[in-house]
């Protein structure tokens, strides 16, 4: 049950949508213009509000301004008679969750209160989950899909621990974030970090950056260095690119896990340090044990918990979150005004399958930028082939005429299907929200396409 607030000077409205929410067991509050409703939103929480666009002395859009300034994020739904596709941007533009077409039918009136209400629940419970972790670490990690959700979630759950972590994804999904947002949101925050690139050392020299060396180790060795294993003692040692550890060095790496301690090169000392260990790969781990590339022992001991990092295209929906901030941050790193994404250009960006992840579109747009004249960024200012039209691209460029329409739909069904699976972890309620079926027609397909 919420409490939902319908704002229309003409009383069929009130009353009928008042008739049909009470119904479904919310409780409604009504007032027939802006002002008595703001009088209201000051006494009173209202999680959401449908509101009608045309209404004498303050219409819809500046009362969702107002609520805006003086209430901050309530969902708003805009009631309107007038079709047209600019008052509907301008709208959504103005924050509005969704506007509606009067006259409505109840069905679409409830859909589209259900969605608005679970989104605001999704907000709420987001922020608290934010909260959890440090303020740095949420301005990093960006994303509102249910994917980046459940990542800050598990982020949030283990980062307390001691445990090692590893952490998977593919190039450019934010894997050394991760990294960072466990150590700042852990109790040894106050401690270091220190970030090694596994794949940027040549055997020996990782050996010695790592565990250090007495003088006169070897050539060259003229004095004592601390490895960087010492240097992280009492904070986070992250090693990036664990799948290109050497081999040879991996059994030394195994006993510093087990018994926290280490000797340098050429040193007999024993030497003590509190480190927690997080590493990542974007290899398969697995399959490097069973050709003989890297431990299985070393791997269980490194893999305690594994935060998988979802590939962009499994969460499209947050590319104009992700382009619009770097569109502002490269906007303040080049002195220019903030441009905006001009539709066009937007689609293009969620039609590409994004291999290089948010790094390539961090990329995308920096370079964007750089050719953008206006004050919007267009899509020939993206490079090649994301600017291509879509008839030029093709939509689907995996699919190729020769066999039947039909055969070819249920392809293209049952890869949507197991994507929403893939982002909703398996979780059918919410793939089913993510298609827009219910979950009993998401159960049928399922079974169709011998998903289940
Ligand atoms: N969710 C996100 N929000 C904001 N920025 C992101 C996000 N994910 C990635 N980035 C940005 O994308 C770039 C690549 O991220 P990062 O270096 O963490 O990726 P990675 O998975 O470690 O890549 P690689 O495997 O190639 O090392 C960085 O500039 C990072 O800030």
């Amino acid at each position: 049950m919420a409490h939902i607030l319908v704002v229309d000077d003409e009383k069929n409205y009130r009353t009928v949508l008042g008739q049909l929410l009470a119904d479904e067991g919310h409780r409604v509050s009504t007032a027939d213009n802006p002002f008595a409703a703001l009088e209201l939103l000051s006494r009173e929480q209202v999680a959401l509000i449908l509101s009608d666009l045309k209404m004498p002395r303050m219409n819809g859009l500046e009362f969702l301004q107002r609520v805006q300034a003086d209430f901050g994020a309530i969902p708003f739904v805009m009631l309107t008679a007038f079709a047209t596709v600019e008052t509907a941007l301008e709208t959504m533009k103005a924050g509005a969750f969704d506007y509606l077409l009067k006259p409505f039918n109840n069905q679409e009136i409830l859909l589209v209160v259900e969605k608005a209400l679970a989104y605001a629940r999704l907000e709420s419970e987001n922020d608290a989950l934010r909260r959890q972790l440090k303020q740095s670490v949420e301005h990093e990690i960006l994303g509102r899909s249910p994917a980046i959700r459940r990542l800050l979630e598990d982020i949030s759950r283990v980062a307390p621990a001691r445990t090692s972590v590893l952490i998977t994804g593919e190039t450019g999904t934010g894997k050394e974030l991760v990294a960072r947002a466990l150590h700042r949101a852990s109790p040894r925050e106050a401690g270091p970090l220190v970030t090694v690139n596994c794949a940027a050392f040549a055997e020996t020299l990782l050996e010695s950056e790592l565990f250090g060396h007495e003088r006169g180790a070897f050539t060259g060795a003229s004095e004592r260095k601390r490895g960087l294993l010492e240097v992280a003692d009492g904070g986070t040692l992250f090693l990036d690119e664990i799948g290109e550890f050497p081999l040879p060095l991996q059994a030394k790496l195994l006993r510093v896990l087990q018994e926290r301690r280490f000797r340098r090169v050429g040193g007999t000392a024993e030497i003590e340090s509190d480190v927690r260990i997080i590493t990542a790969t974007h290899r398969d781990l697995r399959e490097m044990i069973a050709a003989g590339g890297f431990r299985e022992d070393l791997f269980y001991r490194l893999n305690v918990v594994t935060l998988q990092v979802p590939p962009l295209r499994e969460h499209p929906e947050d590319i104009p979150l992700l382009a619009t901030e770097f569109l502002r941050r490269f906007a303040g790193e080049l002195g220019r005004p903030v441009a905006d994404l001009a539709p066009p250009t937007l689609e293009a960006l969620q039609r590409h399958g994004w291999p290089g992840n948010v790094r390539e579109l961090q990329n995308v747009i920096e370079r964007g930028m750089l050719f953008c004249t206006g004050n919007a960024l267009q899509p020939e200012d993206l490079p090649e082939p994301l600017g291509t039209p879509r008839e030029q691209a093709g939509a689907l460029p995996w699919l190729t005429l020769g066999r039947p329409l039909p055969e070819l739909l249920e392809e293209v069904e049952g890869e949507l299907i197991r994507k929403a699976l893939v982002s909703a972890r398996g979780v059918q309620a919410q793939a089913a929200e993510l298609l827009g079926i219910s979950r009993s027609n998401l159960q049928y397909k399922l079974k169709k396409y011998r998903l289940e």
